[in-house]
């Protein structure tokens, strides 16, 4: 499946969602993931994809839920980073199997856990506004990938971050 789908028209730094999200190629046995694993009924369900042609850019929507709240009207931080932790790992699923020379619909995507996460807090994170979080892949060494992360809510920058993933070791996969 192809989607492609243009950010509110005029809106500085207008996006296109391109192709399929990476969550919906992990495979099974590893898609539980609370922020971004299809078959976890209480998650977050993030969907990630690449940005534009480049294979260096990625995007992520969320928009959070009351029960989400920090203080009436704003998203606890938690979920904030939560976000940015999967928006990161999916990005690094995406390059890493992009470097691999593996194609996402037909071999299926490599799997990435979080090594690091650094989280920035810049503005309090609105309540009930989709969140839109852009990965930057910044380096693919071995196992391991870089991508920094904005997240946007309207015009406004909220938080920003940093994600080192690993491709999950084989040993934990058979344990
Ligand atoms: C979920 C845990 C896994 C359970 C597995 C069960 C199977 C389930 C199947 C599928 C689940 C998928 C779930 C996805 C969920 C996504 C989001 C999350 O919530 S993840 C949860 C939080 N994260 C952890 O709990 C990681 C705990 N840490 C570890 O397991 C290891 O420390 C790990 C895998 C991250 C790294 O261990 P190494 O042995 O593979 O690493 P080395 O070979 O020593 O290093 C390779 C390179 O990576 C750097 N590196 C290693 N650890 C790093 C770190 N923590 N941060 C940054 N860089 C790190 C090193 O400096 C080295 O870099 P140079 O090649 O020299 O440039």
């Amino acid at each position: 499946m192809v989607t492609r789908r243009a950010e509110a028209a005029g809106g500085a730094g207008a996006t296109v969602d391109e192709g399929p999200a990476v969550q919906d190629h992990y495979p099974a046995d590893a898609a539980h993931c609370y922020g971004c694993g299809a078959r976890n009924p209480f998650g977050h369900h993030l969907k990630t994809r690449w940005a534009d042609g480049s294979r260096t850019e990625t995007i992520t929507r969320f928009t959070p839920g009351p029960e989400q709240t920090a203080m009436p009207g704003y998203v606890y931080g938690g979920l904030v980073a939560s976000v940015l932790d999967c928006s990161g790992t999916g990005s690094a699923a995406l390059a890493g199997t992009h470097a691999a020379g593996l194609d996402l619909e037909g071999d299926g995507s490599l799997r990435y856990v979080t090594g690091t996460l650094e989280v920035r807090y810049q503005r309090p994170t609105p309540m009930s506004v989709e969140l839109v979080v852009r990965g930057r892949v910044e380096e693919v060494k071995g196992r391991k990938v870089t991508v920094a992360l904005t997240m946007t809510a309207g015009e406004d920058e909220v938080a920003s971050g940093r994600v080192v993933a690993l491709q999950l070791p084989d040993e934990m996969r058979s344990s």
